[in-house]
């Protein structure tokens, strides 16, 4: 994590979440130099009205974009595990992503599906999204992003089984390049039980219905 980011920590922001929109001033200031200066470069005006303000958003926009280097995600899983007797699959599924490919730092969108089998403990629905944000609010490849949420569930909750899924379209193949407009990407990522096939096929059926 780069400290360089943000104004000082509060010492309770154990997760991160303390810090988004709490930048440090610095840094805004020399993003925004380099924006005013790609601005002039691809042709632009900056100076120009519609302009004045767009190398602070874009600097702003930026750093929103790659907030999970400021995240934790051990500690937000951490911070919701729950003894449970509960041992079935615990599914989440088509969570939004919106991650940047970290070649052409171009968006890539789709949903992710996860799910894990509890070994005594449950964590909070939401922190498996929260995590999947973490992940994919930095500059990725959809392979890793996919392995990354997968080791963090597995390493943290410890349990029976993890398997995620991530479709996603990538603009970088669509917007420029090859120009496929209509091509998804699969990847997936399994651990424990999900790498039986009756667990692994039971967790693709149970998100299949909503497989665009
Ligand atoms: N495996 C993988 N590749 C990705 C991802 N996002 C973008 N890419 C690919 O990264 C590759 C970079 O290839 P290069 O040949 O160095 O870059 P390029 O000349 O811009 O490639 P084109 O996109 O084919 O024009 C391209 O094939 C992209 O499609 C991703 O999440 N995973
Ligand atoms: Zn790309």
């Amino acid at each position: 994590m780069d400290n360089n980011r943000h104004i000082p920590d509060r010492d309770d922001d154990i997760d991160g979440y303390e810090k988004i929109d709490r930048y440090n001033p610095d840094l805004i200031e020399s993003l925004k130099g380099h924006y005013h200066e790609v601005l002039k470069l691809i042709g632009e005006h900056p100076g120009r009205e519609g302009l004045l303000k767009t190398p602070e958003r874009m600097a702003k926009a930026m750093l929103y974009l790659t907030h999970g280097y400021d995240l934790n995600a051990e500690e937000i899983l951490k911070s919701a595990m729950f003894k449970e007797d509960y041992s079935q699959m615990v599914v989440v599924k088509d969570i939004e992503v919106y991650s940047m490919c970290e070649h052409h730092m171009l968006p890539f969108l789709g949903k992710a599906h996860v799910a894990y089998i509890p070994n005594g403990y449950v964590v909070g629905l939401s922190k498996i999204p929260r995590i999947v944000d973490v992940f994919a609010r930095r500059l990725q490849v959809q392979e890793r992003l996919t392995n990354e949420i997968r080791d963090c569930i597995q390493q943290t909750l410890n349990p029976i089984g993890v398997g995620v899924v991530i479709e996603c379209r990538h603009m970088c193949m669509s917007m420029r390049g090859v120009q496929k407009q209509n091509s998804v990407t699969t990847t997936s990522a399994f651990t424990g039980a999900f790498l039986q096939d009756k667990t692994r096929t039971e967790f693709l059926n149970l998100i299949s219905s909503r497989l665009s």
